[in-house]
């Protein structure tokens, strides 16, 4: 996120917008507009060079009234304090608006990975989880991949905290990898889920999704499965995807006017999700400036990488075709660039609605890892696709039922479910 936003007080705004809709009590809000614990801890790293390096890292554990505290462990080089709130605060809404008994959290590391080797990576890891394992816990507080993070560092904090705790304990993380109590269809669940709900908001708005056409920002995890999920279940076509490019320290679109191939792209770009240029150039595409994807013109304009990338500076760049916004990412959109999207009536698909197939799968690993007992990929993605569904109509009839913008619906279904809860437990 660019250096004047605040992903904090993005957060803060938009809870307070519907507070007052809602006419939320104070107290209430109060609670609320705040996490509930905070961690902050120094981890010292031996690097392989033999030099000790001290990283700071965060756990922000925003609300536990529905369930344990849920959210990934984003490892990344701009992460703030203020931004891990943010995302804390919307792993709330995002668990309520799925309609799974967990809360809010999320974790961050101040740090390059790209810059790491495996094994200073696994002691970076290992130390998180050695200075905050008495607050993690299945029934506490539990992590999942994020930005920047992926299942093997999953499985390295399983195993420090069953160490730790001398029990062998695969519901403290999820995200995990298959064979070490992870959950098959983990890994696409949250591209899947985007989809998911870009064929419901299509077939409210009477959109038949055979070739209508998406730009992707981004060719991570969540793009990545968007991407192939866009094309194989909607029989729609992506024209292209975007990267950072940590070489040239800038960021690139990837563009192919007929649509591009993810699969090929997937096997041209690293762990981190920089896309080869040069292999990239040299299969037929365009390589375009890192913002194009923006401005193309395309029905579903889908930000999947970053936060506060639809600004009021570029929100007006949207193509005049963008029928839909389908928000992969947390927070790509500022409140300010809310307010053009909803007189350009463009439809929007919140993101603690559109991306919360990652957080369902991960509470489906959950139940797994409880029960000791491992469903097949169809069944996991079936009942992915039937939560996400009941997800999305739900805000969409609250939408109706108010007349208001699909975020603001969003937060209201979220909201109430989190204060009732929060009511018959006497906190409030
Ligand atoms: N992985 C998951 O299950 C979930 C992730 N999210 C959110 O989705 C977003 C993406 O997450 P992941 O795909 O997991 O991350 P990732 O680390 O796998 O991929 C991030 C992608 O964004 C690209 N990127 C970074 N900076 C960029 C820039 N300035 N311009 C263009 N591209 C840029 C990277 O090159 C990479 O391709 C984040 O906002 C994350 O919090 C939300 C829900 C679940
Ligand atoms: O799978 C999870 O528990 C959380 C995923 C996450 O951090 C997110 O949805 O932003």
């Amino acid at each position: 996120m660019s250096k004047e936003i605040n992903p904090f007080e993005l957060a803060q705004k938009q809870f307070d917008r519907v507070a007052d809709m809602l006419d939320l009590d104070e107290e209430v809000r109060a609670f609320l507009r705040w996490p509930k614990k905070e961690f902050h801890v120094r981890i010292p790293v031996r690097m392989d060079n033999g030099e000790l390096k001290i990283f700071d890292g965060y756990r922000v554990q925003h609300n536990d009234a529905l369930g344990p505290h849920k959210g990934g462990l984003r490892f990344y080089q701009n992460e703030t304090f203020d931004t891990v709130r943010a995302l804390s605060l919307w792993m709330t809404w995002k668990c309520a608006v799925a309609n799974v008994p967990l809360g809010g959290g999320k974790g961050g590391v101040v740090v390059d990975p790209t810059a790491l080797s495996d094994r200073e990576k696994e002691r970076l890891l290992r130390g998180y989880a050695r200075l905050l394992w008495k607050d993690f816990g299945p029934r506490t507080d539990v992590p999942a991949p994020d930005m920047g993070s992926n299942a093997q560092m999953m499985c390295w904090f399983m195993d420090e905290y069953s160490q730790l705790s001398g029990q062998y304990t695969p519901g403290v993380v999820t995200g995990k990898p298959v064979g070490a109590g992870g959950s098959l269809g983990r890994t696409q669940a949250t591209g899947f889920g985007v989809v998911v709900c870009i064929r419901e908001a299509m077939k409210k708005l009477g959109i038949d999704s055979k070739g209508t056409t998406a730009a992707i920002q981004g060719f991570g995890n969540v793009a990545q499965y968007t991407a192939t999920n866009y094309i194989e279940k909607l029989k729609g076509i992506v024209k292209c995807v975007s990267c950072w490019d940590r070489i040239d320290k800038t960021s690139y679109t990837f563009y192919k006017a007929d649509g591009i191939d993810p699969h090929f792209l997937m096997s041209i770009t690293d762990q981190y999700g920089m896309i080869d240029k040069k292999l990239a150039s040299e299969n037929g595409y365009e390589i375009l400036s890192g913002d194009a994807w923006r401005s193309l013109d395309v029905d579903v304009l889908i930000p999947a990488a970053l936060e506060g990338q639809i600004t009021l500076d570029n929100v007006n760049t949207i193509s005049k075709q963008v029928k839909i916004i389908a928000e992969a990412a947390n927070g790509p959109t500022t409140t300010e660039a809310d307010e053009v999207i909803k007189k350009r009536n463009i439809f929007l698909i919140p993101d603690f609605l559109c991306n919360c197939g990652g957080v369902t799968c991960s509470y489906f690993e959950s139940v797994q890892n409880d029960a000791n007992f491992y469903w097949s990929e169809d069944e996991v993605l079936g009942k992915l696709d039937d939560k996400m569904s009941v997800a999305f109509n739900s805000v969409f009839g609250m939408a109706k039922e108010r007349n208001v913008y699909m975020r603001d619906a969003a937060y209201m279904v979220a909201i109430q479910r989190v204060v009732t809860a929060m009511k018959l437990r006497g906190w409030v």
